[in-house]
């Protein structure tokens, strides 16, 4: 569906987006996830027509994205990570504004209005001021505004951003909802695990440059590394030291001070199942304990600015 290819953005001479790739596959929820400061911005910026491009290139449904800027703009719908609203427009009327301002006829936007009011759980608030909305309401209101012209794929920057847990979890369910309705849904957050729950692709972005996107599952195995087991067994210890060694997937093995093996293991969950079904077949296996690290510590790791300096 979008196709990013060695995308270059700079602000004088400072590179903002160092040589960007990646796909994103219709009716996918992609997550660009970086620390502040990254290049989330400037890249969806780029990608919905609103900022140019310093170097190379954006293809959307086989086309570039630049060679037809209104096709383009038909297709997506972007929503900033600020919106300004306006203090004396009503909802209803803030939608016919921007419904409008995106080129469909007054009776489109009115037909229209009530079914994205639904979606977005406002349709009690038709007759209220914008201005009166709570935040997450507010949110929910411009992601209803963003699907007016009902583009095929939304770019949507931090749009969880300042919203209490309630408001998170109502966010992502129209979401999902509009996965369901086959949109292709662009989405950044520094958040990795608010993205987790929600992706099917992810991104990570850090300075500029994205070192690794693909389906979530296989970005995080990759990024996940090794996994520390705490083993203990009964008897016959030294043999177990050895036949542990001897295991390919094993890179140290360590006995702690209470008695246990700390072995560092790489490789998958289902890897690390046979390793304790061989394992207590050989020996007494009284303790099997693998340590992860959880998602915002891998994050962590991977958004080191120096990992990716140089
Ligand atoms: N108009 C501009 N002129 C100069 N530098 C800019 C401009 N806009 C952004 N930058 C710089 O480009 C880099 C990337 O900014 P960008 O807003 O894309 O990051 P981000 O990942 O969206 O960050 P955040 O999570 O804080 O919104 C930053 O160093 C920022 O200061």
């Amino acid at each position: 569906m979008i196709k990013v290819k060695n995308l270059v953005k700079k602000y004088g001479n400072f590179t903002a987006v160092n040589d960007i790739s990646f796909e994103v596959n219709k009716g996918s929820i992609f997550g660009l996830i970086g620390p502040n400061g990254a290049g989330k911005t400037t890249t969806m910026r780029i990608m919905s027509t609103l900022l140019t491009k310093t170097d190379g290139d954006i293809e959307i449904g086989g086309q570039s994205l630049f060679s037809d800027i209104k096709r383009s703009r038909r297709m997506l719908g972007y929503m900033p990570d600020f919106f300004g609203v306006y203090d004396d427009l009503k909802v209803y009327e803030y939608l016919e504004f921007y419904g409008e301002a995106s080129g469909c006829t007054l009776a489109d936007v009115r037909k229209m209005s009530p079914d994205l009011l639904e979606l977005v759980g406002l349709n009690h608030k038709r007759d209220d001021y914008v201005n009166n909305l709570s935040r997450g309401m507010k949110q929910r209101l411009c992601l209803a505004r963003t699907l007016i012209h009902q583009p095929d794929v939304l770019i949507l920057d931090e749009p969880a951003s300042g919203l209490d847990p309630r408001a998170r979890v109502e966010l992502r369910n129209i979401l999902r909802e509009l996965r369901k309705m086959g949109k292709t849904v662009i989405i950044s957050s520094h958040i990795l695990l608010e993205l987790s729950e929600l992706c099917t692709d992810i991104g990570i972005i850090v300075n500029g440059q994205m070192p690794i996107w693909g389906p979530i599952d296989q970005v995080l195995s990759r990024v996940q590394g090794d996994v520390l087991l705490d083993i203990k067994v009964l008897e016959n210890i030294d043999e177990a030291k050895v036949w542990l060694l001897e295991q390919s997937s094993i890179r140290d093995v360590n006995i702690n001070n209470l008695g246990s093996f700390e072995v560092l293991f790489s490789g998958s969950d289902h890897e690390i199942g046979q390793l304790l079904r061989e394992m207590s077949n050989r020996f007494l296996v009284t303790g099997f304990n693998p340590k992860k690290q959880n998602l915002e510590e891998i994050f962590m790791q991977l958004t080191e600015v120096e990992k990716y300096e140089g």
